[in-house]
């Protein structure tokens, strides 16, 4: 056999959640699904959405090296409808590593998405036609090599985050989510109660002014700051 340290793909079937689950995921902002994860597991803020998709859907992972998308084909004929193709690059990356022809052979395999921590091409495509979400780090015009080696369904470390095969992508202008696999149900209860709460803070503002923030008041009288005139 040979050498599988880099060089390995893992066939596994990874934990796909009922459209009823991803349904209650997908309903709320990225930035109240991660208020209900304790504001820990967002990707860092350069992982920016190319177009204008909603992102809500299990990862299939790709490990690869600078500017080389071999594994990246690969794990394309891996996908099963739905599924997010989360790709960690090389971290000197300057070529892209996906383009128009690769999401185009996506579409009827009817992928959810992609998220690149490195970069895409073929941006217009991206913008103007693509039918699912695309998040990358930014465009280049350099093409990859096809040479290899990767890794697939392996944890990679994703626009900052740990992303486990099955792990839930959640994504909207604002950024990604990552949602453990382990946790989606968890999740999917804490962000509707956050739902709840930010519509009564919504409706009261609409309604009279009111700003409820229990909290200032209370981090107001800890501060005791005192209230000068000049
Ligand atoms: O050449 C590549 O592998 C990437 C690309 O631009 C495409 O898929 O259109
Ligand atoms: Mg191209």
């Amino acid at each position: 056999m040979a050498n599988p340290l880099g060089n390995r793909i893992y066939q596994v079937d990874i934990p796909r959640p009922s459209q009823e689950l991803l349904q209650k995921l997908s309903e709320a902002p990225a930035a109240n699904l991660d208020d209900a994860m304790n504001r820990l597991f967002a990707m860092d803020t350069g992982i920016r959405a190319l177009n204008s998709h909603p992102l809500c859907g299990p990862a299939v992972t790709v490990r690869v090296p600078d500017g080389d998308n071999l594994f990246i084909h690969v794990a394309m004929d891996m996908v099963s409808p739905g599924d997010i193709l989360v790709v960690k690059g090389g971290a000197g990356a300057d070529r892209a590593l996906l383009g128009e022809l690769m999401l185009r052979y996506l579409v009827p395999r009817k992928v959810g998405g992609v998220v690149i921590d490195g970069l895409i091409r073929d941006l217009d495509y991206i913008q103007e036609e693509c039918p699912f979400p695309v998040y990358a780090r930014g465009s280049s015009p350099n093409g990859p090599y096809k040479n290899g080696p990767g890794e697939i369904n392996v944890p990679v470390a994703a626009g900052g985050m740990v992303v486990n095969p099955g792990d839930v992508l959640v994504g909207d202008p604002d950024g990604v989510v990552v949602v453990p696999r382990d946790d989606v149900e968890a999740a999917a209860e804490a962000v509707q109660a956050v739902q709840e709460m930010e519509h009564s803070v919504i409706d009261r503002i609409g309604q009279d002014g009111v700003f409820i923030r229990p909290w200032m008041d209370k981090k107001m009288q800890e501060w005791d700051t005192p209230t000068l005139s000049l």
